[in-house]
């Protein structure tokens, strides 16, 4: 039974605050803090000019910039700014066109890209089009047709590309996903998807949804590589992981953590209920013939995951109680401040 680091990125962690940030929430707060010395000096400008309506939506970009900044910083909350900033954006951007005329519309092509960046695809393509209406209905008193047909045509083809890059990359990153984080073996989870959902449980924000954290390790495994060879072996991990499946429910989370290691995120489940789900596997497993002629037992550690503390601690609590599993004689569950069940 070996015991690996939790493995923490670092990559973004400069522009986290102490904390592991979603790529959505960094994004969003640097599009935001990009906008703002984009639209700032204008902003000024307009003021020095006196043209105080365009100064006011200028300057009313930059600060509800300002403000998303601070609240996804403070919250980690992106999904609504991320719809309120297009949403923002756009309008500002309709305000500026139909205040300062049709040489102000070169504004419209970085925004609507930006939708992108931020949106589902789709969300993205809508309120781009709603804006594209607006925009039309802004300059067709303003422009002959031929020209008005070709800001139409350009901004419905950076859209078209747009939309299409997005789409794609989204697709794309669904499938390095699922890849990236599956188990070649067995099928299941591997121990990056572990991590990744232990620190989105850690995140998430609802206090009912309690869960509890199952680590399972095979039983003098080493003897049955070393009787039987390293195929046999694989073919009782596969085995396993089969009868994980049948004995969890379809909200349960399956994982192989490491070599003969794995862990089962009982979603919704208790403490309790996690014993009594430990105590079935167990049972399950000493009465099933995952190697024919030889015996096959698992220990298991449960602990709850309660969010007073981190993932790393829920592993260690529940690597602890497997390891006082083992210490007692294997074949067995310890659930933490528990007695054996
Ligand atoms: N067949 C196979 N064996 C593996 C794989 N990964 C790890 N192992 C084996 O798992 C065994 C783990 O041995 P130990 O850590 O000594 O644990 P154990 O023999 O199960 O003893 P306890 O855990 O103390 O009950 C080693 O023989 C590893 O080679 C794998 O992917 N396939």
């Amino acid at each position: 039974m070996n015991r690996p680091e939790v493995a923490s990125s670092d990559r973004w962690r400069w522009l986290s605050g102490g904390r592991q940030r979603r790529q959505e929430e960094v994004i969003l707060m640097l599009l935001c803090a990009l906008s703002i010395p984009s639209i700032l000096p204008f902003g000024v400008y307009r003021m020095l000019q006196g043209s105080w309506a365009s100064a006011f939506v200028d300057m009313a970009l930059v600060i509800g910039m300002l403000v998303v900044i601070v609240h996804v910083w403070r919250t980690g909350r992106y999904h609504a700014a991320s719809l309120l900033v297009t949403i923002f954006y756009s309008t500002g951007m309709l305000v500026t066109v139909y205040l300062r005329g049709v040489a102000l519309v070169y504004w419209v092509y970085p925004t609507m890209i930006a939708a992108y960046f931020v949106l589902r695809p789709a969300m993205a393509l809508t309120i781009n089009s709603a804006a594209l209406a607006g925009l039309v209905g802004i300059l067709v008193t303003r422009l002959e047709v031929v020209n008005l047909m070709t800001v139409v045509v350009t901004i419905g083809l950076v859209n078209l590309f747009a939309y299409i890059f997005a789409y794609r990359t989204g697709l794309q990153n669904k499938e390095l996903h699922t890849a990236v984080e599956l188990d070649f073996l067995t099928g299941i989870g591997n121990r990056r998807a572990l991590e990744r959902k232990l620190a989105d449980h850690a995140q998430e924000r609802r206090p009912h949804l309690e869960s509890s954290l199952l680590l399972l390790d095979l039983d003098h495994f080493k003897d049955v590589n070393d009787q039987y060879g390293h195929a046999a072996g694989d073919k009782v991990l596969i085995r396993l992981a089969e009868l994980m499946r049948r004995h969890t429910r379809s909200s349960d989370r399956l994982f192989r953590y490491g070599g003969e290691e794995f862990a089962i995120l009982a979603s919704g489940a208790g403490l309790s209920a996690a014993a009594r789900l430990a105590e079935g596997l167990r049972a399950a497993v000493a009465a099933s013939t995952l190697l024919e002629g030889h015996p096959i037992t698992i220990s298991i550690g449960v602990t709850h995951m309660d969010k007073e503390r981190t993932p790393a601690d829920w592993l260690a609590q529940a690597d602890k109680m497997l390891y006082a599993a083992k210490q007692g004689g294997r074949n067995a569950v310890r659930v933490a401040e528990q007695e054996t069940v």
